[in-house]
């Protein structure tokens, strides 16, 4: 009795210290952020508020519809401020900004860092040294063949699943893109045939540490960590505690549950990798690439760091080309001009036959690109604010000196709707890209951020997308099971959209000839 007496009053003693101490802060103010108007009431006190927006599912919009309220910056925590004015892109992120990323990228790492969170700058150069090599173009373009390997396979699918085949089906685009990034990474990354395409899910393997293993849905694993992160990684003081104390609410422990089966797929991944690197087989993939520098000397990883790389690059290379891929469908079918455009555009480049589009041919289209590039402005896939801190001496953002190590953003979904760059900016034009004119938009344009920081992957995205799409567009004709239909978003780390129940008909009568390429 008296221990459950003293435990309760111990909890009531430890929040009031912490909320007597977030009042003091606030009305010391050392930073003078008291300057900026609140998010929320109680916001220059705590990150609850930011919290609970995030657990909400979509903080992005409502900072934009605080910031074009007239709101310029607006504090969201006490110690964050969020940007609405697009100068903030180039003090915040821009090659020569002094900003770096912020704690929040150190709370929720793992027990290595990836290139995209580590945080100091010279480890960041290291590693971003030793990747770029596997990143590059050059590279990329010689991986090719993996990506058409993975498109034969998505149409292969599509192919039964046509609606001209006497049945009238209806097919969840979405997942299937997803299975698409899913399998194309991991043979581009790690020579690995994840096989989500051809069995139509996504269960696979999980490790365990003492060698046993169990089945997981990758994308639900994966999806969890984002999800538990996008609320519990802004609590940055307290993280590891709120790890523990959201475990009693039935939710969030599912979603930890998850997230250890997302670690298991890491491990497996890895292993499995390693297990055929130092078995001396020579395999021509990212992971190869990773594991020496040109001249061929050994870059002598850890396991945990080689891990940690696995694991961002399953990450971040998959979820959002998907939501990218499955976006520009989305507004394809609702804009049908647009459609048709894109597509007379990619038929006089492609044969009749062709049903893969080589790349060669595709990848200069500008409509084609003019059209990924809009649908990644309007809801880019990493939309939230990614934080930055201030260095120790402070900087000048916007105009206005930001006192030290103070966390600032600017949302890519808002910086997207500057009207003063982008003219009627929920309107999707794909024409806004063409020419002189769609050059001068490059600066504003941060689906995949900017400057040191900047995304790594996207000209492997960008491979994925444009195939992908000419050769879809190629040989189907789309069309959305509802016409009215509009996807649910969800903003965790990345954006995501519900679904996508379209129709597919075959433009073309020829049933596909081509057989995979063969997999390591
Ligand atoms: C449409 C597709 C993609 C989008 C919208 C995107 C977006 C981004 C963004 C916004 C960042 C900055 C993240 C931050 O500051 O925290 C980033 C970084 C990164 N991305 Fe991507 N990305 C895409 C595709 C890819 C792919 C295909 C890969 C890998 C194969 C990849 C790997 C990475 C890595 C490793 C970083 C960290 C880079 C660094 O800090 O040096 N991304 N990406």
């Amino acid at each position: 009795m008296y221990g459950l007496l003293f435990g309760v009053s111990a909890i009531f003693a430890g929040l009031f210290f912490i909320v007597t101490k977030w009042t003091f802060d606030y009305f010391k103010d050392p930073k003078g952020l008291r300057r900026y108007p609140n998010m929320h009431l109680l916001s220059g006190i705590s990150n609850v508020p930011y919290m609970l927006l995030s657990e909400k599912g979509f903080r992005s919009k409502k900072l934009f519809e605080l910031h074009s309220s007239g709101m310029p910056v607006i504090r969201t925590g006490p110690n964050s401020l969020s940007y609405g004015d697009t100068r903030a892109i180039k003090d915040i992120y821009g090659h020569n900004t002094k900003c770096t990323k912020d704690e929040q990228y150190v709370v929720t790492a793992g027990t290595h860092y990836h290139l995209a969170d580590v945080v100091d700058k010279k480890e960041h150069q290291r590693k971003r040294k030793v990747l770029s090599s596997a990143y590059a173009l050059k590279n990329l373009e010689e991986w090719e063949f993996k990506v058409a390997d993975k498109t034969i396979r998505l149409i292969n699918q599509m192919d039964k699943r046509c609606s001209d085949y006497g049945h009238d089906e209806i097919v969840d685009y979405k997942p299937w893109l997803n299975y698409f990034t899913l399998d194309a990474i991991a043979d581009i990354g790690i020579s690995h045939r994840l096989g989500f395409l051809d069995q139509g899910s996504d269960r696979t393997k999980s490790l365990r540490w003492d060698g046993s293993s169990f089945e997981s849905n990758y994308r639900e694993c994966l999806y969890a960590n984002s999800q538990a992160n996008s609320v519990i990684g802004y609590c940055y003081d307290y993280y590891k505690q709120l790890v523990k104390l959201s475990k009693w609410l039935p939710h969030y422990n599912h979603l930890w549950k998850l997230n250890e089966g997302w670690d298991g797929i890491v491990l497996n991944l890895t292993t499995e990798r390693l297990k055929r690197y130092q078995a001396g087989e020579k395999l021509d993939d990212f992971f190869e690439a990773m594991m020496h520098d040109k001249n061929g000397v050994a870059n002598n990883l850890e396991f945990g760091e080689i891990a940690a790389e696995v694991s961002i690059m399953m990450n971040a290379g998959s979820t959002t080309t998907a939501i990218a891929m499955t976006n520009v469908m989305y507004w394809l079918l609702k804009h049908p001009d647009c459609m048709q455009k894109l597509r007379d555009e990619i038929d006089d480049v492609l044969d009749e036959e062709e049903v893969i589009a080589p790349y060669e041919k595709v990848k200069y289209l500008p409509y084609l690109r003019a059209c990924l590039d809009e649908s990644l402005r309007i809801f880019p896939p990493t939309s939230h604010g990614l934080t930055r801190a201030t260095p120790p001496e402070g900087s000048v953002v916007c105009g206005e000196f930001v006192p030290g190590d103070t966390t600032v953003s600017i949302s890519a979904f808002v910086a997207h709707r500057d009207p003063k760059i982008f003219p009627d900016p929920e309107k999707y034009t794909p024409e806004r890209w063409l020419g002189e004119a769609g050059k001068e938009l490059g600066p504003y344009f941060v689906a995949f951020s900017a400057g040191a920081r900047g995304c790594i992957g996207r000209n492997i995205s960008y491979l994925e997308q444009t195939v992908v799409l000419a050769s879809m567009l190629h040989r189907y004709d789309f069309e959305l099971a509802d016409p009215a239909f509009e996807p649910e978003r969800h903003e965790w780390n990345n954006l995501h959209l519900s679904e996508l129940p379209a129709r597919i008909r075959r433009r073309m009568r020829d049933v596909v000839s081509e057989k995979p390429a063969v997999m390591a």
